[in-house]
């Protein structure tokens, strides 16, 4: 049996992790390969950033922070939603078959305040689905924690090589599922 694929996208800000997780998604899709979990997605008002949304694959959105939201839990200026996180990305982190592709962006500071989420990604390292995820340059523990797991592959993205790596990684994740279902 092959191993699981397990693979973490990481980068500086700003390098395309979350473009190349929706080119993965998007394409894989269009294949007809079965994909859940989300993506977060920035809210921008008159030029800067003001918050974030996390879209899952089957199109439900929910606010994950905001500089002016109210809630305890803080990453830097802005206030996360913790409560979205249990009740919109976990959900979508529950494959409905163990080929299903499972496919996050990002695994960062904010989803990591949630110990529901936590535990939700350690049963996934633990489960049979291959999962790609992004997780941020400097994610503190728990992302090291995880990195550091057996299997786990880490891709450093940036700019020079992104073009050719969401080719590749699209076609190993193409030849994987396929060989997976053989
Ligand atoms: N392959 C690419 N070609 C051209 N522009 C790109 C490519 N990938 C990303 N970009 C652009 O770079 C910018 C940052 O991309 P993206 O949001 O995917 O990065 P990120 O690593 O997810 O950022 P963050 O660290 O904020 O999460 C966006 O404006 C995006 O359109």
């Amino acid at each position: 049996m092959q191993k699981p694929f397990r693979l973490f996208i990481t980068g500086k800000p700003g390098c395309g992790k979350t473009t190349i997780i929706k080119h993965l998604g998007h394409h894989l899709r269009l294949s007809g390969y079965e994909i859940c979990g989300f993506y977060t997605e920035e809210i921008r008002k008159e030029g800067s950033r003001t918050g974030f949304i996390i879209k899952t694959w089957d199109g439900t959105e929910a606010l994950l922070a905001h500089k002016d939201a109210k809630s305890p839990y803080t990453v830097g200026k802005y206030k996360v939603l913790v409560e979205n996180i249990d009740s919109v990305a976990l959900p979508s982190m529950n494959p409905p078959s163990e080929n299903t592709l499972i496919l996050i962006d990002e695994i960062g500071k904010m989803e990591c305040l949630s110990q529901d989420f936590c535990r939700k990604i350690l049963s996934i390292m633990e489960a049979p689905n291959p999962l790609i995820a992004t997780v941020p340059i400097r994610g503190g523990k728990f992302v090291e924690r995880i990195k550091s797991m057996p299997g786990a592959v880490i891709l450093v993205l940036d700019p020079g090589n992104r073009e050719n790596l969401r080719d590749e990684l699209l076609r190993r994740v193409i030849e994987y599922v396929r060989r997976k279902g053989e």
